[in-house]
């Protein structure tokens, strides 16, 4: 349990069936001097939450602390991963190293079974008896893109008892039941940020200034940045000295440097394939050409989801230039994909797995592709 309404209801409606049930609260976060406008810690406000539903509903809980892993395996990776200029997603690694691994190793053989407050389903497979990751019924809380990675042989030890309600209904039942966190507010961002705690300054504890230019589409220098890691592809930026705002297409970690571009529909700017490495199929045996014959089998269309509050994209997976390599063709443009990101593939409503991005290629590059192309 976080401390938040969705995994109080969780236990709430496990409470009312036939379970030998005790609450978990993982502490991820050890920095003791961040304080909410409360004066207390983020993860205490949490702990507290969580036993004054666990007092209600009657139910043992304990906090496990989980922050030398929690900073080993997620936040260390991550920083440099921003330090590099790309963009990582903490969230879809602490579920696959935190949640779903470094927690169960800690449980052991004392729980059976886990649930968590995520909005994800799984199905079962009649064929092989294995799990499915598949969609909430909720789609705009579904959270089946934040557990892309996690695969399999860890997933089919978990419950996700809110996968059938929509958070408004969520909501309701946490009022009519009087738990005490029904009306927390929804948390936002990366888990360990707290709420009220802007991203910039927070990463800006950890990561040094790297002073750099930022160029024009043409290689034009038109002003300068502080650190790449401050800027997010396809976000609109101003440029100090210049009265026009910029759009962030592309950056440079080898020479430091950012490519702006005057306007959203810039080319620079539509994504059109992405290059990806280090799949985690939840099926572990999956592959693409599996994964295409799947789709002959059972028909729909593949799409693929970049960051979890983006839309989804229709696209068509393909074996890149390397076994590791797959490659996503989008069925149009899209803006704001960067390397670094999780991308995770959907065969309809089941989600196959996901790969890292390690490169983009957009409108502008297939169209100096063409010209360069012998007539
Ligand atoms: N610190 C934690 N300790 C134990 N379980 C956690 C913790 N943080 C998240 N979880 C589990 O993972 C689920 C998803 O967490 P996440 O932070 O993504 O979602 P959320 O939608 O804000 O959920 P909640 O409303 O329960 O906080 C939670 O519902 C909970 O079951």
């Amino acid at each position: 349990m976080s401390g938040g309404v969705d995994s109080s209801v969780t236990a709430a409606l496990l409470a009312e069936q036939d379970f030998d049930l005790s609450a978990v609260f993982m502490r991820n976060w050890d920095t003791k001097d961040e304080l909410g406008a409360d004066g207390k810690c983020e993860w205490e406000r949490d702990w507290h939450d969580v036993q004054q539903v666990c007092k209600l509903l009657n139910i043992p809980c304990r906090m496990v602390d989980l922050s030398r892993e929690y900073w080993l395996r997620v936040f260390e990776p991550a920083l440099r991963v921003w330090e590099r200029g790309m963009t990582p997603n903490p969230d879809v690694d602490c579920n696959r190293e935190i949640k779903f691994d470094a927690l169960v190793q800690r449980l052991g053989e004392s729980a059976q079974w886990i649930a968590t407050g995520h909005y994800a389903h799984l199905q079962w497979d009649d064929a092989t008896h294995r799990a499915m990751l598949c969609r909430s019924v909720d789609r705009h809380k579904d959270q089946s893109y934040f557990l892309a990675a996690v695969q399999e042989p860890q997933l089919r030890r978990f419950m996700f008892p809110i996968s059938h309600m929509t958070k408004p209904q969520l909501r309701e039942l946490a009022h009519a039941r009087g738990l005490p966190t029904a009306s927390r507010e929804d948390s936002v961002g990366i888990c360990f940020v707290g709420q009220k705690r802007r991203f910039e300054q927070f990463i800006s504890e950890y990561i040094p200034p790297s002073p750099g230019k930022i160029v024009d589409e043409h290689g034009k220098v038109i002003g300068e940045h502080n650190g790449l890691w401050k800027f997010t592809i396809g976000e609109s930026s101003r440029v100090s000295g210049l009265k026009t705002r910029f759009y962030v297409a592309k950056k440079d970690a080898e020479r430091n440097e950012i490519v702006a571009v005057p306007g959203r529909d810039h080319p620079m700017l539509q994504c059109r394939a992405v290059n990806t490495i280090d799949w985690r199929w939840v099926w572990p045996d999956h592959d693409v050409q599996q994964v295409l014959a799947l789709q002959t089998k059972l028909g729909g269309r593949f799409t693929t989801k970049i960051r979890h509050a983006m839309a989804e994209i229709e696209c068509t997976p393909s074996q890149g230039t390397s076994p590791e390599n797959v490659v996503l063709s989008f069925a149009h443009p899209d803006a704001g994909v960067a390397p670094g990101q999780t991308a995770a593939l959907y065969l309809n409503e089941w989600c196959l797995g996901c790969g890292t991005i390690t490169e983009t290629t957009c409108t502008a590059d297939l169209q100096e592709s063409a010209s360069s192309e012998p007539t």
